[in-house]
């Protein structure tokens, strides 16, 4: 039922439309949030305030943001016997045995573009040429460094990636560009496109991988995966003698997702395997009856929870350093009255006081869980990467723990795939930690995509090198593209944001409005989401722009509320009460590189956060309670 009565000339057309749906509750929280929108506001606000307007618009985008894609085909199956997180993510919806697991279709944020224009306007080598690829390195300050960088990569290859076709799409520079074109000329595989059965949406694509929180980027998207990486002995992982990763007889490191794998991303696939057995010498000991199978099944369980907390109250508060994202993170995981009531009483105060992980029940808005199309789009980050990894010498005598002197800068197209697990080999795992923690990475922003990347050789799904390299920043526009994403207006305007009517209402950089007009003419409408997204002015503290944040606060919620092993079987029956306990005191990445690495972070490490350069100054003491600050 539509509530003509607010439409208003306030409103964009399309955003009326769309407001015409809703209920009457719902548009009255559409207009507080729109006019806070307007007034640019909310992320101002002192924290309270901060915290009611994003939980409204959280509200308003699980109502309006979240589109199933295809039909549910899987049986109901019993709880009991399924108390573990399986090998292809089956088991884990309340009723229905296969959503969640591999091979399920992405869902949408909002519907497939309606955009006129074409799948090569304008053509993606342009838009790559010149706004993509970078002129100057630009990195991200003291904020975030190399291993937040890789983290992020680490949770993608836990998440997503699309099935592709058989087919192969080429994609050939038109010559006003060709000759600032590392490859004029490239070929690459489709993005299989799948009927759905469905009257709605007739086609969808498919996830290869699992998109649970469930580790599966060291466990694998399936049984066999499962297989490859088990010791078979005490619960236990296959981990090498030096403490990285096994390799197989061509070099591809074991583990539970290869593909374009980096010495970083390994690094941090080989310290959780760490993790996974340390969780299941700890459980051998305190239950020495349990199997190698049930402490696999709990291990696994504690060492993705660990995994899940680091990411929502270490990493993102990091990328999102506000006080009010601070609160916002924490709320989620521990609830409004924080980490001491939950831990004396228990979540017994519902999701907003006691946080989504332990609900009694899992929430998927009445829309089965899956990521999203949109989702994939907005973490397109490859401008984390720099051109070089600075390694640290660690054995100098006269080495300062704030800035260990460097002995090499090592191109980063040398530590991909094989060639990177040499190198990181030879380094080391504390050498590399300890120096990706003192380098910034790259800054999300145009003129910043690693060159390196426009002509790169990629893997197959078994971590093979393809034969020929591809321009990964040209695909990555024409993907957004082929799946249907909407271009950078249309999206905002379906996330209930405000349009830009010209290009200084996204920029104040006026190399950048040129730059803009020189590719899309006056036409806003054209912008590529990509593009858009590295142009837009930030908020203070974010990493990111507004409107990728606002995909992060709907599907970050969503990645812990719907699935069962954070909510129904968030208890000691499924995890062990010492599991739980270890999920308990785990809270941020520094923990867990101290108990594996007991001297480092004291020896190399003055940050608060192992996601900050290493050598900037902890957060200062702040006595003012946290929800009675200001927002930054
Ligand atoms: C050296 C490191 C990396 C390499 C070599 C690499 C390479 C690749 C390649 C070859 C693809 C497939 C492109 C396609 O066929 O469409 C891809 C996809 C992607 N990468 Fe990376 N990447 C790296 C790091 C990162 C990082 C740091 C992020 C940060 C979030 C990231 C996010 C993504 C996303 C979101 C996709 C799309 C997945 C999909 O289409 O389902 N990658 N990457």
């Amino acid at each position: 039922m539509g509530f003509a009565l607010f439409s208003s000339p306030f409103v964009h057309p399309q955003l009326q439309q769309i407001v015409a749906k809703m209920t009457l509750l719902d548009t009255l929280l559409f207009y507080v949030v729109h006019f806070v929108d307007k007034l640019g506001l909310w992320h101002r606000l002192p924290v309270l305030l901060g915290l009611a307007y994003l939980g409204m618009r959280r509200h308003l985008h699980q109502r309006y943001n979240l589109l199933h894609v295809g039909s549910m085909y899987g049986q109901k199956y019993d709880h009991q016997q399924f108390c573990y997180r399986t090998a292809d993510g089956s088991c884990n919806h309340p009723f229905d045995s296969l959503v969640g697991s591999q091979g399920t279709f992405f869902g949408r944020n909002m519907p497939p573009s309606n955009s006129p224009y074409g799948v090569l306007d304008p053509h993606p080598t342009v838009v790559a040429t010149k706004l993509l690829e970078r002129k100057k390195y630009i990195d991200n300050g003291k904020q975030f460094n190399m291993i937040a960088c890789s983290w992020i990569q680490f949770m993608i290859h836990d998440w997503i990636d699309h099935l592709e076709d058989t087919k192969q799409v080429e994609l050939t520079a038109p010559e006003e560009v060709a000759n600032g074109c590392p490859l004029k000329s490239f070929k690459f595989f489709g993005t299989k496109v799948v009927s759905t059965d469905s009257p709605y949406l007739k086609t969808g694509t498919l996830n290869t991988r699992t998109p649970w929180w469930d580790g599966s980027v060291i466990y694998g998207n399936n049984e066999e995966g499962m297989r490859r990486v088990r010791a078979f002995q005490d619960g236990k992982m296959k981990i090498a003698g030096d403490g990285l990763l096994e390799h197989d007889e061509k070099g591809i490191p074991i583990s539970g997702d290869v593909r374009n794998c980096w010495a970083g991303f390994s690094l941090l696939q080989a310290l959780f395997v760490k993790e996974h057995n340390a969780v299941c010498d700890m459980l051998k000991e305190r239950y020495p009856d349990l199997d190698d199978e049930q402490l696999y099944r709990h291990a696994r369980l504690v060492t993705s929870a660990v995994i899940a907390k680091i990411h929502t109250i270490d990493w993102t508060v990091e990328l999102l350093k506000t006080e009010t994202l601070l609160a916002g993170m924490r709320i989620n995981w521990y609830g409004f009255l924080g980490k001491k009531f939950k831990d004396t009483f228990g979540h017994i105060c519902g999701p907003i006081l006691s946080g989504l992980v332990g609900l009694k029940k899992p929430r998927d808005h009445g829309i089965p869980y899956s990521l999203t199309e949109e989702f994939v789009s907005v973490y397109r980050m490859h401008c984390l990467l720099p051109d070089t990894l600075v390694i640290r010498d660690l054995n100098s005598t006269n080495s300062d723990y704030s800035d260990p002197p460097i002995i090499e800068e090592v191109p980063m197209e040398q530590l991909v795939g094989k060639d990177g697990e040499k190198r990181s080999a030879k380094l080391g795992m504390e050498q590399m930690l300890v120096s990706m923690g003192h380098q910034a990475c790259g800054a999300l922003s145009l003129w910043n995509y690693p060159s390196w990347m426009r002509k790169l050789i990629a893997h197959d799904v078994d971590g093979d090198d393809r034969p020929d390299p591809v321009d990964m920043a040209a695909m990555e526009i024409y993907r957004d593209r082929e799946r249907g994403v909407a271009r950078y207006n249309e999206f905002r305007r379906n996330l209930l944001m405000s349009p830009i009517s010209k290009w200084e209402d996204l920029t104040d950089d006026n190399e950048v409005v040129s730059a803009l007009e020189e590719v899309y003419g006056n036409d806003v409408e054209k912008l590529d989401l990509l593009v858009g997204l590295h142009a837009e002015k930030k908020i203070k503290g974010f990493a990111i722009s507004e409107t990728s944040f606002f995909i992060f606060l709907l599907i970050a919620s969503r990645r812990l509320e719907a699935d069962r092993f954070f909510t129904t079987n968030y208890n000691s029956k499924t995890y062990t009460e010492e599991g739980l306990e270890w999920v308990n005191k785990t809270e941020t990445l520094k923990d867990v590189i101290d108990r594996h690495f007991p001297d480092m972070t004291k020896r190399w490490m003055r940050c608060s956060s192992a996601f900050s350069v290493w050598d900037s100054l902890p957060n200062p003491t702040n006595y003012i309670p946290l929800y009675l600050r200001p927002a930054t």
